[in-house]
């Protein structure tokens, strides 16, 4: 933990922490923005708002135009269609594009880029040129406390762990106290453990000071754990923005089914409000035209039932996971064996049945498949 201790827990998300620190987060609005480098489209009519402290993670595969986001909103690129607004000033879009240095706006990357040459201090000191000598080195030497480092302060980048030179770049970041932060993969080039000690502490700096912060990131896990909501981004189109919570119980599409948690998809058949799968059927609770459906699964929405009910299946392969056991088993109709935890008694070659569960069942158009 790299926080300065406080004796009160830090605050939940937004204003509160902000009064604390005297920080103002700010609002960001997003309005249908584009951009297009020549032929490849990166963004395409993106729309999104992030109240004030919020932490947003924008969720995608390589390519799909995450960091082009974020450099849009630093101001360090211009958008080719839509509009920024920080508050209530529009600082990027219909013929404004105002600078990154007055946008408010902090930036932390994967690479940490800190200058080798410059000491800690310097290098946290080197968005406050502004001030003056002694008192942009109070703020930094406040920065690298905040973050645990004040004792590093005159060592060099080169000297330091992966985890102390992020926490550096954090402080840097945070230096010029931005109205709004973004990161970018900060902690992909992390070993495992340090990674998670590092986000954790990261993130309750975050919360400490209320700011407003968007995590661009790759990895699903670590958008869940680190934001209050995530914007699920594909191919330049932002798919869905909403809580973990929700995108896990509600996707909008099998491909936001699939970027958050373990999914089974098959196809159906909606008749009469009733829905029809290789696994049985079920009662459809939202309406649902007639015809072929595509059906994704939650594990949880597959279980396994008293012999002679349900749906037959075999047992192909029994293996201890620790806490639990995992069972693959074979159903008609299905393409590929279900992959089950909290198995039976069962042997590989024994029969089990199987039904389906309320809850954890999406439905969409066939033509939906991704
Ligand atoms: N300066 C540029 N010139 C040309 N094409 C670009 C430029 N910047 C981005 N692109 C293209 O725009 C698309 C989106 O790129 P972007 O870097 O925003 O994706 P990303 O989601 O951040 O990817 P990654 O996770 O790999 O960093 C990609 O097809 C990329 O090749």
């Amino acid at each position: 933990m790299f926080l300065r201790r406080r004796t009160a827990p830090p605050p939940p998300a937004g204003q509160d922490g902000a009064a604390k620190t005297g920080l103002s987060p700010a609002r960001l609005d997003i309005r249908g923005v584009s951009r297009r480098y020549g032929r490849t489209p990166a963004l395409e009519d993106v729309s999104l708002s992030l109240p004030p402290g919020e932490i947003l993670a924008v969720l995608g595969r390589s390519g799909c135009g995450k960091s082009t986001l974020l450099r849009l909103i630093a101001g360090l690129d211009a958008p080719d269609a839509g509009e920024i607004r920080i508050d209530d000033r529009r600082v990027a879009g219909r013929g404004r594009d105002e600078p990154p240095e007055t946008r408010g706006v902090g930036l932390m990357f994967q690479d940490y880029a800190l200058f080798p040459h410059l000491t800690v201090l310097a290098n946290v000191r080197f968005g406050l040129r502004h001030l003056s000598s002694r008192a942009a080195r109070a703020v930094a030497l406040e920065r690298l406390a905040e973050v645990g480092l004040a004792d590093r302060a005159d060592s060099y980048p080169g000297t330091l762990s992966g985890g102390e030179a992020q926490r550096v770049a954090l402080a840097r970041a945070l230096a010029p106290r931005p109205r709004v932060l973004l990161l970018d993969e900060p902690f992909s080039n992390l070993d495992a453990g340090t990674r998670e000690r590092v986000r954790a502490d990261t993130l309750a700096v975050l919360r400490q000071g209320g700011i407003s912060a968007i995590l661009v990131t790759h990895d699903a896990a670590e958008a869940v754990e680190f934001a209050d909501r995530i914007a699920l981004m594909r191919e330049g189109r932002l798919v869905q923005c909403d809580t973990a919570e929700r995108l896990y119980r509600a996707p909008a599409s099998p491909f936001a089914a699939r970027a958050l948690g373990d999914i089974v998809e098959m196809e159906g058949l909606a008749s009469g409000g009733r829905l029809t799968t290789p696994l049985g059927t079920l009662a459809l609770t939202d309406p649902t035209p007639d015809g072929s459906v595509r059906v994704c699964l939650r594990p949880e929405a597959i279980r396994i039932v008293p012999r002679g009910e349900g749906v037959p299946g075999r047992i192909l392969r029994r293996r201890f996971v620790g806490a639990s056991t995992r069972i693959d088993v074979e159903v008609a109709g299905l393409d590929a064996p279900l992959r089950l935890t909290a198995a039976p008694d069962g042997i590989a070659g024994d029969g089990v049945a199987l039904g389906l569960a309320e809850g954890g069942v999406f439905v969409f158009p066939a033509a939906k498949s991704s």
